[in-house]
């Protein structure tokens, strides 16, 4: 896949609620290709700045560019929240949904429908209310309907906060197979191993600002500033 709809630039931007800066001055620019993981402590501004990316959280000031207008670069992107919402539907109907939305023919709807369901391994609960799913199970259903549309851009909230570690293996599976095929993924993480092993960068948010930003495995390796470098050793910081 080649994406037409970045890079996505950031430039100063803030969000500010009730007198708060949540997140400011942030500028980042990020191009096609590869994975980049949000890190940093409890409230630093991860999943602010991954609202803004998607365009889902008002600017205060600033400016955010795709390469195409932003209207159409929202038609590229899914998000996946660390909890995963389902429709009050079968497992089939909520992965079918994305694709009627967007009015895929029939026959594509149902050989996509069956073809991700083995991929999660749910093709035995096909007809099993969503709500019903195990944790795990609900969120590789999430991703699998994030992914179904083929996004370009592919955002996620902590996708494996409180996953065992098999459902945690499943989940980074289809992310590198996502990878594989040329989407871009922009994530948040607690899990620093899961950060070792899936990222491509870093970019590390400290009170709401990008305190460091670089390629892995180098920033793992010899990051810059202090601050980073005790996040990585497992110290509390904030
Ligand atoms: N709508 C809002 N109004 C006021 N404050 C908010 C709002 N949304 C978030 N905040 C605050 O902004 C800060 C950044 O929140 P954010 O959720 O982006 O951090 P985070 O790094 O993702 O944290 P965590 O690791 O705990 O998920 C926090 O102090 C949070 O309480």
């Amino acid at each position: 896949m080649v994406s037409t709809v970045l890079p996505l630039t950031l430039q100063d931007v803030f969000v500010r609620r009730r007198g708060k800066r949540l997140i400011g001055p942030v500028s980042a620019e990020l191009g096609p290709g590869g994975l980049t993981m949000i890190l940093g402590p409890n409230g630093s501004g991860k999943t602010t700045l991954l609202r803004v990316m998607h365009g889902v959280e008002r600017l205060s000031a600033g400016r955010i560019t795709w390469a195409v207008p932003q209207a159409e670069a929202r038609h590229h992107q899914a998000y996946v929240f660390q909890t995963p919402i389902m429709l009050r539907r079968t497992v089939a109907d909520n992965l079918r949904y994305p694709l009627q939305l967007v009015g895929a023919p029939t026959a594509e709807i149902t050989e996509k429908v069956v073809n991700w369901g083995a991929r999660i391994g749910l093709q035995d609960r096909m007809k099993l209310q969503a709500t019903r799913l195990s944790g795990g199970e609900k969120q590789k259903l999430a991703l699998a309907r994030a992914l179904i549309r083929n996004p370009q851009v592919l955002f996620l909230d902590e996708p494996c906060a409180s996953l065992d570690g098999a459902s945690t293996r499943d989940i980074e599976s289809l992310l590198t197979e996502a990878l594989g095929t040329g989407t871009r993924i922009i994530m948040t993480t607690h899990d620093l191993g899961q950060a070792r092993r899936l990222a491509q960068d870093v970019i590390f948010m400290l009170h709401g600002t990008i305190r460091e930003q670089g390629a892995a495995p180098g920033i793992f390796d010899a990051p810059a500033c202090a601050e980073l470098a005790a996040f990585l050793r497992g110290d509390i910081i904030g």
